[in-house]
């Protein structure tokens, strides 16, 4: 007998450590908190989406590459004061090591590009798909996991990169049939806030922690902002001057503010007329605030927002040229994107956009006696070698068998009948037209 979840869930309260095993030590048939299950029609709708993922990393030449989803502590120890390194599953192991179930990929990519070193030649291309942790209270009853495709791209300086990346983010979307009246890409860069920190001459150490305050606008009040800048020790003439500069949300004003020439200002017309180029202009839109919550972004950054507000982002990315110094190596200029697994269903669901899910299955093979038990096997195998998905069935009447077949959306019944068999034939049913018809066993294909 195993708890219901109901059952289940009054062993546990709140998040101190809970047992999950009741008092007649019948496990909990819920995954840990905060995670999923994937049964069949889940895993074919996440299977669907990852497929999506593939085709475009395909599209854009990318390669893909995996790595430990357990990683050292120490590859993600920031003190920017970010939500992300807040949340680290983190424990010791066995052999006394920090480690983390990672947060986010981008630290291992980069991870693997200096230990590659001078093997692999610039630019570097890679995907990946991978699931990602946080700790968090539960009092949020927040997801503990989710799985992120990443794209990034190591030793492009230019906004090109960018450009690439933002492609690729549109390419999924229409191939989800999601369009730009769903769907907008909200595009900034840091340089924007390193420029306005230089106009009030605010030290640059500030930088990484004014830009994971700023992340919050629009989650915060104005004032909370505000506060949250002020402790931080910036006065308030430069917290005013950078509340103004990143509600701009036209590339004109924000020339005519910090001034033509600034390197800000250039590398988003560049990457504007590249959009046009591309043509998913209409896909998105300069917007100051735009900071995304990721200490090393250094450059152009971006996050995917559904047009009605309803989700939080639904994907996002930047560039990051000095990452790899953080880790003790040489700098290679790099940008990249996460893409999660969760916002994207969400959205699907808004729009009645979920693919179909059903099964679908070739050819079910049923036995109609038990002596034919071993014509029925070298039947399904010899059609299994042809590429045929055959469900071989046995011990069921025939009727659940026509359910069955049904239900699985089998194209053709195939019967293996005494009378039938004798000749060296069986019965072949297509099951769409119900046509029907006899056919020697060695001529099935
Ligand atoms: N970084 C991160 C990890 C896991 C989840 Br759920 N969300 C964000």
């Amino acid at each position: 007998r195993f708890l219901s979840s109901a059952s289940s869930s009054m062993l546990t309260h709140g998040d101190e450590a809970s047992t999950h095993v009741d008092a007649n030590g019948v496990v909990d048939v819920n995954p840990p908190r905060g995670t999923r299950d994937f049964p069949p029609e889940d895993m074919r709708l996440r299977t669907w989406l990852f497929d999506q993922f593939r085709e475009v990393s395909r599209l854009m030449a990318f390669e893909e590459v995996d790595f430990p989803v357990l990683e050292s502590e120490a590859l993600f120890i920031r003190k920017a004061g970010e939500e992300i390194t807040q949340q680290l599953y983190n424990f010791e192991d066995k052999g006394g090591r920090r480690v983390v179930l990672r947060p986010e990929i981008t630290p291992s990519l980069a991870r693997l590009v200096i230990k590659q070193g001078k093997s692999v030649s610039l630019p570097l291309k890679w995907f990946t798909i991978g699931q990602c942790w946080r700790y968090e209270r539960m009092t949020r009853g927040r997801r503990r996991e989710h799985y992120q495709w990443n794209m990034d791209i190591f030793g492009v300086p230019k906004v090109r990169a960018e450009a690439e990346l933002l492609q690729a983010i549109v390419l999924l979307f229409q191939r989800l049939g999601i369009t730009s009246s769903d769907v907008g890409i909200r595009v900034s860069s840091r340089k924007v806030l390193l420029a306005v920190l230089n106009m009030y001459s605010i030290p640059e150490h500030l930088f990484t922690q004014v830009c994971v305050i700023v992340d919050k606008f629009g989650k915060l009040t104005r004032e909370e902002i505000e506060k949250e800048l002020m402790s931080t020790g910036l006065s308030s003439e430069a917290v005013q001057g950078i509340i103004e500069v990143l509600s701009l949300k036209s590339l004109s004003k924000l020339e005519e503010v910090l001034g033509s020439g600034v390197e800000a200002v250039a590398d988003l017309k560049k990457l504007f007329s590249f959009a046009e180029q591309y043509g998913y202009a209409d896909w998105i839109c300069f917007d100051a605030s735009v900071v995304r919550g990721l200490a090393y972004y250094t450059g152009i950054v971006f996050e995917a927002f559904d047009r009605e507000g309803k989700l939080r982002a639904i994907c996002g990315g930047g560039r990051y040229d000095k990452l790899l110094s953080t880790f003790g190596s040489e700098d290679i200029p790099a940008c990249g994107f996460g893409f999660g697994d969760a916002v994207i269903v969400e959205l699907l669901k808004e729009k009645g956009l979920l693919p179909d899910m059903s099964r679908q299955i070739d050819d079910i093979v049923f036995p109609l006696d038990e002596v034919l038990e071993g014509p029925a096997s070298s039947i399904a195998s010899s059609l299994r070698k042809k590429g045929r998905a055959v469900d071989l069935v046995e011990d069921k009447r025939l009727k659940w068998v026509f359910k069955h077949a049904e239900r699985i959306n089998a194209s053709r019944l195939i019967l293996v009948g005494n009378s039938e068999w004798e000749r060296g034939m069986v019965r072949v049913k297509i099951l769409s037209t119900r046509e029907e018809y006899e056919v020697k066993a060695d001529e099935l294909d």
